[in-house]
């Protein structure tokens, strides 16, 4: 009999490397806070999650660690509920739009499902790794053996502002339908992947449209997303709507808020609405779905408390007649592992799942999951099919300790005043 008692839990934040990449709050910053999570057991077997480093995200996190070790990591159910008792400073959750994440509003309870999700998928992978079951299999088995992702098309510069240490890469800018479209041939030739989404919100919509209209002729019949994080009004959102209809697969938040989200739906012709913004939680649900807000939710198994409240949350959209893909931040390899499994376990998983990771040059892995034919194959080894490479935890971890703080909280709109010192996070709608 295996003892799956947690003995050990080990929180390891870090900053990883961060292009360059705009969106309507700003640009990212060079490096971006991350939370790696290791739960160890009784019997020496060690899980790999991962979640948001920021700093309230690493506080909830440590209270949350200490209260794990002589828990079961079969006890999911329980986690979920010990989250629910972990304090969190008042003035961190003020229900406005989160700085930099995009995801929709910050509440207490999300703050710590995200902090749960990073835990649950340790749990899980030190799991299957006991059983030797691959991840998938513990969430009731695979429906698929590969995942498909999307192209995340970004307006970038070729490099941070001058005088901000950072990486450098050879992708130059893209600002431009010229610049974007060759960042998509570029996608194509190293991944495969068969769909585009844009990150919008960054120029006026003229501009934007024009972008998604050269996507379209270099690449005839290929599924085109826009997603301007909200950033327009519902006269602007139906224009936009109106002069791509034709080519867009669905239009992603493009204004702010479930009742402007809903007119939209209602005057776009037919043309979907996908979401990560105005459904981001449980109780939002309802009200969305009643209105005929979204026709597409991006789940996001960080912000929804895991990879088994992600299968509730597509259990939830399908009896609604609601589609479902995935929604991703900046994350490394051991999310995309655990996005691909949960993603495999999804039936009716129409859309191919959004993801950063591709951007992301540095892992805290052994070996970067690949894609092919914008696929991920679904790992069948026990876990999540990850290996830690621990020398480079440790260096992405030192240079979150030389850090002076400023790095570990994500504003993009502090990373555009490196650049713009004038810049403010512009209100919505900003066109
Ligand atoms: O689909 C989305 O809304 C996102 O991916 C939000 C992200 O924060 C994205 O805008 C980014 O990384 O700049
Ligand atoms: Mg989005």
């Amino acid at each position: 009999m295996k003892d799956l008692t947690v003995t050990e839990v080990r929180l390891t934040p870090i900053l990883v490397a961060d292009p360059p990449l705009l969106n309507t709050q700003g640009v990212h910053q060079p490096y971006t806070p991350r939370l790696i999570v290791e739960v160890v057991t009784a019997d020496g077997v060690t899980g790999l999650g991962e979640t948001y480093g920021d700093t309230k995200y690493l506080e909830a996190a440590r209270s949350l660690a200490g209260r794990l070790p002589g828990r079961s990591i079969t006890d999911l159910n329980g986690l979920l509920t010990l989250a629910e008792d972990v304090p969190l400073d008042g003035h961190t959750v003020d229900g406005s739009v989160d700085v930099g994440g995009l995801r929709g509003v910050q509440t207490a309870d999300k703050l710590r499902l995200s902090v749960v999700s990073g835990f649950e998928v340790a749990c899980l992978d030190a799991l299957g790794k006991a059983l030797g079951l691959p991840v998938h299999a513990l969430l009731g088995g695979k429906l698929r053996d590969r995942v498909e992702y999307s192209a995340y098309l970004f307006y970038r510069w070729a490099g941070h502002p001058e005088g901000v240490a950072g990486e450098s890469d050879d992708w130059g800018a893209a600002l431009d339908p010229e610049g974007i479209v060759a960042q998509a041939r570029r996608f194509v030739r190293d991944h495969g992947f068969g769909s585009f989404k844009l990150k919008g919100g960054v120029f006026p919509p003229e501009e934007e449209i024009a972008a998604v209209r050269a996507l379209a002729d270099a690449f005839p019949g290929r599924p085109l997303r826009l997603d301007p994080n909200g950033a327009w009004s519902v006269e602007t959102s139906l224009k936009v709507a109106a002069e791509l209809r034709d080519v867009l697969e669905y239009l992603e938040d493009p204004t702010t808020g479930t009742s402007a989200m809903a007119e939209v739906a209602a005057r776009a012709g037919g043309l979907p609405l996908a979401t990560n913004m105005c459904v981001t939680t449980f109780p939002e649900i309802a009200g969305a779905f009643t209105a005929g807000a979204v026709q597409v939710v991006l789940s996001d198994h960080h912000y929804w408390g895991g990879l088994r409240n992600t299968r509730h949350l597509a259990e939830i959209c399908r009896t609604f007649g609601v589609g479902v893909s995935m929604h991703s931040n900046t994350h490394l390899g051991i999310s995309l592992a655990a996005m691909t499994h949960v993603a495999a376990t999804v039936p009716g998983l129409h859309h191919a799942c959004d993801t950063h990771y591709p951007w992301q040059t540095e892992d805290v892995l052994t070996e970067r999951p690949a894609f092919s034919g914008g696929c991920v194959t679904v790992p069948d080894g026990p876990g999540l099919g990850v290996t830690l490479d621990r020398d480079r935890l440790d260096a992405l971890h030192r240079r979150w300790l030389a850090d002076d703080g400023s790095l570990r909280d994500r504003d993009d709109a502090a990373a555009m005043r490196r650049a713009d010192p004038g810049w403010t996070t512009p209100p919505v709608p900003r066109w």
